[in-house]
């Protein structure tokens, strides 16, 4: 069956060694119902060789029988056992599938396209480094489309390989594939995915999936297996900022005491400086155990038992950090939810939230908008329903460490659980602390008010003609980087302004100490330019 049954037969250790030792992408498919998606799969899994005989003769009668596909095998039949199983009841929420080529590992979370399955997607596409978009070459750019990209970019995905399939349909006209990829990029502008790729495809057919086409010489691009096989995704790590959360404390002895976990994020040494939080306690790593053997250095990704050279209380639900460059530690915080279960969110309900280890409970204090998942647009909410996305502040009862998703997804990350029935309800991506100036509209203590917008200084936006269009840009940008944007009248952005509630006012109305048109973009060098004169 396999493209190494050879190596297998001869040297099966050998196999297993480069097996283990190849790079694993984790991908996930998406897109319309009858895109092609389980044509694709199917084809996928029929070219890089991975379907036994017998499986293949059985799928052959099948084709003939109940296919869709007249003469031609229909690979789709391959994972129909799973759709059938997700009509009746939908058991299975993500379905993973495993393939192998000689140069790498996949693991496919496929997942169901209809709208009602956001909190599905969202699941699967949480571990996954790419996404496969299918688009039918005959509809282009659909609803759908946008959807599946916008969850993707929310949920950090940076790569993106847009399948335009059933090229065969459409003559395989370059003029209609431009067509599609123009418009795909040009929406994908308003997202923040760094790497799309599009590739004109047939699934039914095999064009450019595993082998390269001979109907698309106009294309010269790579083929979507070449892509999946050589996408640099190592790079995408955050090696920079340390984190390990502690999950266990190993202590089989009175000599030995470790700290088990998997590394979050960043690189670590013997030696190295290294702080517990909450506890704020700081001492030296003393040794990186692993199952085999001891570390010079441990990475993203590695599961670690930490030994340290003195004795700090370090507990389960502790993160270990270097004391250089600690994550925000608080009780408040911006968060990007999607909800995924039929009770909706309501603001002020006490809800059970689970941090990568730590635990907690807390409840959602405002919901700031909601987004529309097919269009993006935002909108005023006093709850979210099932499969909905809305950016909410959450208050927990007690201080934990965060950092934005964006940043570190494994620190940034968490689920809202249901308290009476233990049930995952919610997932949440942390966008920002909740410190700064959107308080700036409720009232607060003369001293929460020093402390907080002196440390943060907050800005505000106006703009009498579109207040909207200036929040929505500067909002996202600002809460990303810990700092809040609040939109406010001119007249109060005034007030505030003459109590010393805020830095800075931007927009376009009179009284705005800088002016930002509602329609500025990219606000980079407006960010640089505050930056650099210490605003944020
Ligand atoms: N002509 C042509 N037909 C295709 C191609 N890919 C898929 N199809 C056909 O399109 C129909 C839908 O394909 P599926 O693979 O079942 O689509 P799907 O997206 O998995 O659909 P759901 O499982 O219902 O979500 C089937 O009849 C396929 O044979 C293609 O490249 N060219």
């Amino acid at each position: 069956m396999s493209h190494q049954s050879d190596l297998i037969a001869a040297d099966i250790l050998e196999y297993l060694k480069q097996h283990e030792n190849k790079e694993l992408l984790r991908f996930l498919t998406c897109g319309n119902v009858d895109d092609g998606k389980s044509t694709l799969i199917g084809r996928l899994l029929h070219d890089s060789k991975m379907i036994y005989e017998d499986q293949l003769a059985a799928i052959e009668k099948d084709s003939a029988k109940v296919g869709t596909t007249g003469e031609k095998i229909d690979l789709a039949l391959l994972v129909d056992g799973l759709q059938a199983e997700r009509e009746q009841g939908i058991t299975i929420d993500v379905a993973y599938r495993y393939f192998s080529t000689a140069k790498r590992k996949f693991i496919i979370a496929d997942t169901p396209g209809h709208e009602q399955y956001t909190r599905n997607m969202a699941t699967g596409a949480s571990t996954c480094q790419l996404a496969i978009i299918l688009i039918d070459a005959r509809y282009g750019v659909q609803t759908q489309t946008k959807r599946h990209s916008f969850i993707a970019s929310l949920l950090g995905i940076k790569h993106v390989v847009v399948a335009v399939n059933k090229m065969d349909l459409m003559e395989f006209s370059e003029q209609r594939f431009n067509e599609i990829r123009d418009e795909y990029l040009q929406f994908a502008e308003k997202l923040r995915l760094q790497d799309i790729r599009c590739v004109p495809i047939s699934a039914l057919d095999g064009d450019n999936v595993v082998e390269r086409s001979e109907r698309s010489s106009w294309y010269q691009g790579q083929t979507l297996m070449e892509i999946l096989e050589t996408v640099e995704v190592a790079e995408d790590k955050n090696l920079s900022n340390f984190r390990l959360p502690v999950q266990y404390v190993n202590r089989p002895n009175l000599d030995f005491r470790g700290f088990c976990g998997t590394i979050a994020a960043g690189t670590v040494r013997p030696g190295d400086t290294v702080m517990a939080l909450p506890s704020q306690k700081t001492s030296k790593v003393e040794s990186i155990v692993t199952f085999d053997g001891e570390l010079i250095e441990g990475f993203a990704g590695q599961a670690v038992t930490l030994t340290l050279e003195d004795e700090i209380d370090i507990s389960r639900g502790d993160i270990i950090v270097k004391p250089d460059d600690q994550p925000m530690v608080g009780q408040r915080l911006n968060a990007d939810v999607v909800w995924m279960t039929e009770n909706p969110l309501v603001p002020g309900r006490p809800y059970d939230i689970k941090f990568a280890s730590s635990s907690t409970s807390g409840s959602f204090s405002r919901i700031h908008h909601l987004v529309d998942v097919n269009t993006m647009e935002q909108s005023q909410a006093q709850q979210v329903q099932l499969n909905e996305i809305a950016l909410v502040e959450l208050t927990l009862d007690k201080a934990v460490p965060f950092d934005c998703y964006s940043k570190i997804p494994g620190t940034g990350a968490f689920i809202v659980i249901d308290r009476l029935s233990n049930v995952t309800i919610g997932a949440g991506m942390v966008v920002g602390d909740a410190h700064g100036g959107s308080d700036s509209l409720t009232p607060v203590s003369a001293d929460d008010k020093a402390k907080r917008f002196n440390q943060r200084p907050a800005i505000v936006a106006i703009n009498a003609a579109d207040p909207m269009a200036i929040a929505q840009q500067l909002d996202r940008r600002l809460f990303e980087m810990g700092r809040v944007a609040a939109i406010a009248t001119a007249e109060q952005a005034a007030v505030l302004k003459a109590a010393g509630l805020v830095a800075l006012v931007a927009g376009g109305a009179d009284g705005a100490d800088i002016s930002l048109a509602a329609d500025q973009e990219p606000l980079d060098s407006l960010i640089a330019d505050l930056q650099e004169q210490g605003i944020i």
